[in-house]
């Protein structure tokens, strides 16, 4: 039997010595059985609900913002796949996402011209201009500092929680480590003028694709689901069902990458999830994914020295998978063994934002295009 919901973990409990033993255990849990989880009770070390009410703002005012203003900080200007995404200019697994978005990420430079290709996953962001919208980039900044506080703690709980030192990922991160995020909106079905949104097989009359199934290519996912929609987000769990990820207020979804599922040998599985779109009527869904990635550059460096006991229970799941996965379609998965991490999630990219891609690598689009 694979798992029917998601649990629900409370940070509280991993702050205080008697309560953490049981945290780690929960969190174990989840990470090797689950892959997804709802966080509550993280204030102190992330966000406050008021910082998650300003950024849940500035997303609704700046999809409100006319069209002309968006395009100025579209996608498409940026070699770094940063900026804007108009709706339905999207393609995953396969299928055309009916989301706008916006990509944002820790400000850096960008590469210089002799570094490897795939640092150029990391740059300068694209902001939409001051003058419509003043308070979106200090709002954003601020939003990537209190995800990264609490990312930073939690990635110290999860190495515990598998049985490593809290310090055994810290190789992993470099100084001034990119974070990335996005502001996403969903349109529900009826504001939609093309309805010939993609149908799911198994939900022919209710939805269509708001974002298609896949796995995260980063360690972990943080998302916020800012507005009140209770039937957008779906995971699939290990017998191929579909269960339906809770919106308790406030709490945060976390969710296992395939950077972690790469580095932990498989012991933390990137579980593969999708959006559907919001029923009609129910107004925009609004989320708020923070992507918390490592080193690029990372290479042949898997984690080491994971107990016996933490490797018997991914072997008891794995003998546990039935009827897993959908047709994700074709996506790169990290191994360390053969390539730095940057390269998997820098062909991730040039296949989901192809009008990106053939700007700026229309080389690597070719050969991307060739592979699947
Ligand atoms: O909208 C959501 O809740 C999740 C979006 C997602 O899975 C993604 O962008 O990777
Ligand atoms: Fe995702």
């Amino acid at each position: 039997m694979s798992f029917q919901e998601i649990p629900v973990l409370d940070l509280r409990l991993s702050q205080d010595p008697e309560t953490k033993p049981e945290f780690l255990l929960q969190l174990r849990n989840a990470l090797i059985n689950v892959g997804f989880l709802l966080l509550t009770n993280y204030e102190a070390i992330g966000p406050s609900k008021e910082e998650l009410e300003l950024i849940k703002n500035q997303s609704f005012e700046f999809f409100k913002l006319p069209q002309e203003v968006k395009a100025e900080c579209e996608m498409i200007h940026s070699p770094h796949f940063l900026g804007y995404t108009r709706l339905a200019n999207e393609i995953t697994a396969l299928h055309t996402d009916w989301r706008e978005q916006i990509d944002l990420a820790t400000e850096l430079p960008a590469p210089g011209k002799d570094e490897p290709i795939y640092r150029n996953i990391e740059g300068p962001n694209l902001w939409p201009d001051g003058e419509y919208i003043p308070n979106f980039k200090p709002t954003v900044l601020n939003h990537i500092t209190r995800m990264t506080n609490l990312a930073t703690e939690f990635r110290r709980l999860v190495c515990e929680s598998i049985g490593l030192p809290k310090d055994a990922m810290d190789n992993y991160f470099k100084e001034n480590q990119q974070c990335k995020m996005k502001l996403i909106a969903y349109p529900d079905f009826h504001q939609l003028e093309n309805k010939s949104a993609v149908s799911l097989d198994d939900t022919p009359n209710t939805a269509g694709q708001g974002c298609g199934p896949h796995r995260d290519s980063d360690l972990l996912t943080y998302i916020y689901q800012a507005t009140d929609h209770t039937d957008s987000l779906q995971v699939q769990n290990f017998q191929g069902k579909w269960i339906t990820v809770p919106n308790i207020p406030n709490a945060l979804v976390v969710n296992n990458g395939q950077t972690l599922e790469a580095i932990s040998k498989g012991v933390c599985k990137a579980t593969i999830h999708r959006v559907l779109i919001p029923k009609a009527g129910s107004g925009t869904r609004i989320s708020i994914p923070f992507f918390q990635t490592i080193d690029l550059d990372s290479y042949k460096v898997s984690l080491k020295d994971i107990p016996q006991d933490v490797l018997d229970i991914k072997d008891e799941r794995d003998r546990k998978i039935e009827d897993w996965a959908v047709d994700v379609g074709f996506q790169y998965q990290p191994d360390v063994e053969k390539h730095p991490v940057g390269y998997a999630v820098f062909r991730n990219r040039i296949k989901s934002h192809q009008d990106v891609s053939a700007k700026w690598y229309p080389q690597i689009l070719k050969e991307v295009l060739a592979e699947y």
